[in-house]
């Protein structure tokens, strides 16, 4: 009899805990995951014989370096580098390099973990990856980033490659700090290739990728709207967050006839009653990413808008909310607030924004629930576009894209559906898409034996 016949979901999760300790965003990300698989499997013997969750519980490496760079006073400062290679049974490593403070083992293994599965249910081939670093961009000069991220790239080239593992943006890393690591890399191993996403258009970008996270995420809002029976036009929007995929998000969901009424940072979220119109928006994108400035300053720009310091913005009356941020930003009170306030949906921009508790609270009250690996995956679809871009040295043009991005989303959508319970009529979308994502893979993985 196979081993984990014996293994029920909490000797299970004990032994995730048990093997990595501490790690309690990666605990959180393999609970969510494999309270749906558990279930799915039971009468599944082949996917237990191999042991297939808990081969993608192991990420097939982790790897952690020193990085030193010189801060513009001639400081010497040390941060620490890595990239964790989840899973690569249907594609290269693929998945971004978050650089922000925060930034730990566990934060990047909960992140490889979850792109593993959003890249499965994209249709495109890849597998899941992420990096980054402790590093905090905030208050740095361009040159200190250059410097950073040079020193970064210089022991990262060992580990990536156009077939091998493409890395991406995601916090703290846009088009700037691509930028100077792809300068690097091409300097280093005079190769000129697709080896990271999110390139500028002048070297080897595509269209449509900058865009492509916070629209897909609006898309993937409408088909759920679509599959009740509803629209977005008139539609009250919470977003949280003000970086690449909010504002993106709430530019879609603006043009889409839905009035966005919240976006926020770190120091806390602005609420515009009269909603955020795309001139609002484009200030927003201006201010935050050429001057990296803070939100608060939105209030003494805008008339009627207040700044509301320290807090989330899941307070305010919403029809929808799309958390856009971060990790953990939607908890259980926020989840209270949301459904005391008559919210419809919650979609996810942010990986695992929504905690496992807010989750199941939102389930109960019925609340529509888009989960990140489906909703957010428009991103890493468009990196994969580009990808193809790059290996072919063609480039397609933007209506092209816009459609195929669109086609994705919808596609994603189907594959929930295709797993969702016919005798209820709530959609678990979160259950649908973790089902979806891990066949894919856990089929790949039977094929190639135990490796
Ligand atoms: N950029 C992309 O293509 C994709 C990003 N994501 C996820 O979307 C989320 C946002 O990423 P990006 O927009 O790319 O990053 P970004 O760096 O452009 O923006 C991050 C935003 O979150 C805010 N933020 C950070 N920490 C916060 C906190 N503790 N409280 C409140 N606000 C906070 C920042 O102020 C900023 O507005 C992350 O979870 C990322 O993993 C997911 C898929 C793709
Ligand atoms: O485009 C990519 O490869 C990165 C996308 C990403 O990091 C994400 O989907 O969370």
């Amino acid at each position: 009899m196979a081993i984990s016949d014996h293994v029920n979901l909490e000797q299970f999760m004990a032994g995730v805990q048990r093997r990595n300790p501490g790690e309690t965003e990666f605990h959180q990300a393999v609970y969510e995951v494999a309270v749906d698989i558990f279930d799915f499997i039971q009468d599944k013997e082949i996917y237990h014989e191999a042991q297939i969750l808990r081969r993608i519980a192991e990420p097939d490496r982790v790897v952690s370096f020193r990085v030193c760079w010189e801060d513009d006073n001639g400081n010497v400062r040390v941060q620490r580098g890595y990239r964790v290679q989840n899973n690569n049974a249907i594609g290269p490593y693929k998945g971004g390099l978050r650089f922000h403070k925060s930034v730990d083992q566990s934060i990047l293994k909960f992140l490889a973990f979850e792109q593993t599965f959003k890249n499965s249910l994209t249709g495109l081939p890849m597998g899941g990856a992420k990096g980054g670093a402790d590093f905090n961009p905030k208050g740095k000069s361009d040159n200190e980033v250059m410097r950073f991220c040079q020193s970064f790239m210089t022991e990262l080239y060992r580990h990536v490659g156009e077939d091998t593992d493409v890395p991406a943006g995601d916090i703290g890393t846009g088009a700037r700090e691509i930028g100077y690591m792809f300068g690097q890399y091409k300097r280093i191993t005079n190769r000129y290739v697709g080896v990271l996403t999110g390139k500028g258009l002048e070297w080897g970008g595509s269209l449509v990728r900058t865009e492509s996270t916070g629209y897909g995420v609006v898309y993937f809002a409408e088909d759920m709207l679509a599959q009740a029976g509803d629209d977005l036009e008139g539609k009250q929007v919470a977003v949280s967050g003000s970086g690449n995929v909010a504002t993106f998000a709430a530019e879609k969901a603006t043009q889409l006839g839905a009035r966005v009424v919240t976006m926020s940072d770190s120091d806390g979220f602005v609420h515009d009653p009269g909603g955020f119109t795309q001139e609002k928006i484009d200030w927003v994108k201006r201010h935050k990413t050429h001057y990296r400035g803070r939100l608060s300053a939105y209030v003494d720009q805008f008339k009627g808008a207040t700044f509301h310091a320290g807090e989330r913005p899941w307070s305010v009356p919403c029809d929808i909310a799309l958390p856009c941020a971060t990790q953990n930003e939607l908890g259980p009170d926020d989840a209270r607030q949301l459904v005391a306030n008559g919210a419809r949906m919650v979609v996810e921009g942010a990986n695992m924004p929504t905690t496992n508790d807010a989750v199941k609270l939102l389930r109960e009250a019925r609340v529509l629930f888009g989960p990140a690996k489906a909703a957010n995956a428009g991103g890493v679809a468009v990196s994969g576009l580009e990808m193809s871009q790059n290996q072919t040295r063609m480039a397609l043009r933007e209506d092209e894209l816009q459609k195929l991005l669109r086609e994705i989303m919808r596609n994603i959508h189907s594959r929930c559906l295709a797993y969702a319970d016919p005798r209820s009529d709530y959609i678990d979308y979160a259950k649908a898409a973790n089902i979806a994502g891990f066949k894919k893979v856990a089929d790949a993985m039977l094929a190639f034996g135990v490796v």
